[in-house]
């Protein structure tokens, strides 16, 4: 059963610099956990909502036509609405920045609706070591490519993770399709 899907090219070199720029220009915060605790053994991340930052609906265009098109070629859930804003994160060596294992679906009335997670990575994989997005889709870990504007999609009830990142940084773009819960 392959349940992660990725696209290699589906944001071009020039466009993830440009995210990036944006995002970059924006105050970051630290990251919370659903129900808005920290817990730096968790998740060590800053980020930034990108509706908050100006001019990116052409991202959030984009963000849509991949999340529909991974739903078509392969998940066929009953995707209703983008219910949450994208979040860019970045992940910073100094700061032991990394995600431990978790699932995107969560108690509340929102991260109870997530049914696919979407993954950007808007890093050139040279620029860091470690911060591998890994997904458990059964008894084995599948790597997410760590190629600079690939995307990788999964069913958000999926265990998945970030490694430490070791040098560098590694900053990514994750958005949510949202629909009826699991049953
Ligand atoms: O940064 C990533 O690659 C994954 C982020 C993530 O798992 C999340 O925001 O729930
Ligand atoms: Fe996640």
């Amino acid at each position: 059963m392959v349940s992660v899907y990725s696209v290699p090219n589906a944001f071009s070199a020039l466009e993830c610099a440009e995210i990036s720029r944006k995002v970059n220009a924006e105050p970051e915060s630290e990251a919370r956990l659903v129900g808005q605790t920290r817990d730096h053994n968790l998740r060590r991340a800053d980020v930034v909502w990108l509706d908050d930052v100006p001019g990116t609906g052409w991202v959030m265009d984009r963000l849509i036509s991949l999340v529909r098109r991974a739903n078509r070629e392969l998940f066929n859930f009953d995707l209703r609405e983008f219910a949450e804003s994208p979040q860019a994160a970045g992940y910073k060596a100094k700061d032991g920045g990394h995600f431990a294992w978790h699932s995107d679906i969560g108690d509340g009335p929102v991260a109870g609706k997530r049914k696919l997670t979407l993954m950007v990575q808007l890093s050139k994989p040279g620029a860091y070591d470690g911060g591998d997005l890994e997904v458990m889709p059964g008894a084995h870990v599948v790597a997410a490519s760590r190629a600079q504007g690939s995307v990788t999609v999964f069913p958000s009830f999926l265990l998945h993770q970030v490694t430490p990142v070791t040098r560098g940084a590694r900053q990514s773009l994750t958005v949510w399709a949202h629909g009826p819960a699991f049953r």
